[in-house]
């Protein structure tokens, strides 16, 4: 495997302000190598491609910044973190960030804490459980400044997942492809059920990323309801995923 990036991660990480850094650049080059042997033997994750970690993983995750950036040392929770995306390339270019893992599965919680000692990130917390568990902790309840999730859930559940998290005015920024419509119609409805409404509803611009991808800006207008987690299941009909 190349121990390089290619072109396009780099016009991707140039196009975001970041390609100077020789630091951020090594940190994607050892996230991709232990991704891809962990996945050998845990699989972690459909993308075997090396040159696809780098973009539908890594770019992919940063893209968030084209909607939510901030230089501030805020507090940013991802819920169903998975192999870290896109919590942990977010946190490798935006050190000052505290972070916040949520998953539920065992082998992803050591690769995740693995990722973290590694890469020596500082300020990232690994939570294993389920959101809707977690969310009646009064620790994270109302706390994060940025709630996200990536492929975890379709809007209404997940709308209903993050808004608990989110301190009042603080963002939720969901990362979503292909053609949302019918979904975000239904969003806006569960948004406003947990005190939430769309501020923002705009396309990915990163290369090779402009396949449909968008990214949707919740913001959370009110403390979060107490009545919280009712069962996903009320507002999608359907068991969790
Ligand atoms: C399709 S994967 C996506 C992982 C990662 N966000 C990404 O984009 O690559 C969904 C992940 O969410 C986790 N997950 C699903 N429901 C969850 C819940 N209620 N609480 C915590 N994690 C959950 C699953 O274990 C899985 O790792």
């Amino acid at each position: 495997m190349s121990d390089q990036i290619s072109t396009v991660f780099q016009a991707g990480l140039a196009q975001l302000g970041l390609a100077d850094s020789e630091h951020i650049v090594n940190a994607f080059l050892r996230y991709r190598q232990e991704l891809l042997d962990w996945n050998t033997r845990f699989n972690l994750t459909a993308i075997k491609d090396p040159e696809e970690v780098l973009t539908k993983h890594f770019l992919d995750s940063l893209s968030l910044l084209q909607i939510y950036d901030t230089q501030e040392p805020v507090r940013i929770l991802d819920i169903g973190s998975g192999a870290g995306f896109p919590g942990i390339p977010l946190k490798i270019v935006r050190p000052q960030w505290r972070v916040t893992l949520i998953e539920a599965t065992g082998k992803k919680i050591t690769f995740l804490q693995h990722m973290v000692d590694t890469l020596q990130l500082e300020n990232v917390e690994v939570l294993h459980g389920r959101a809707e568990d977690i969310a009646h902790q009064p620790k994270y309840r109302g706390h994060f400044d940025m709630v996200t999730a990536r492929a975890v859930s379709a809007l209404p559940a997940l709308l209903e997942c993050c808004a608990p998290f989110c301190r009042k005015g603080g963002a939720l920024v969901l990362p979503k492809k292909g053609d949302m419509a019918d979904e975000i119609a239904r969003g806006r409805r569960a948004g406003g059920l947990v005190g939430t409404h769309l501020k923002a509803d705009q396309p990915v611009t990163l290369p090779d990323l402009t396949d449909g991808r968008r990214l949707l800006l919740w913001i959370q207008e009110k403390p979060s309801p107490t009545l919280y987690p009712r069962s996903w299941a009320l507002l999608t009909k359907k068991p969790l995923p």
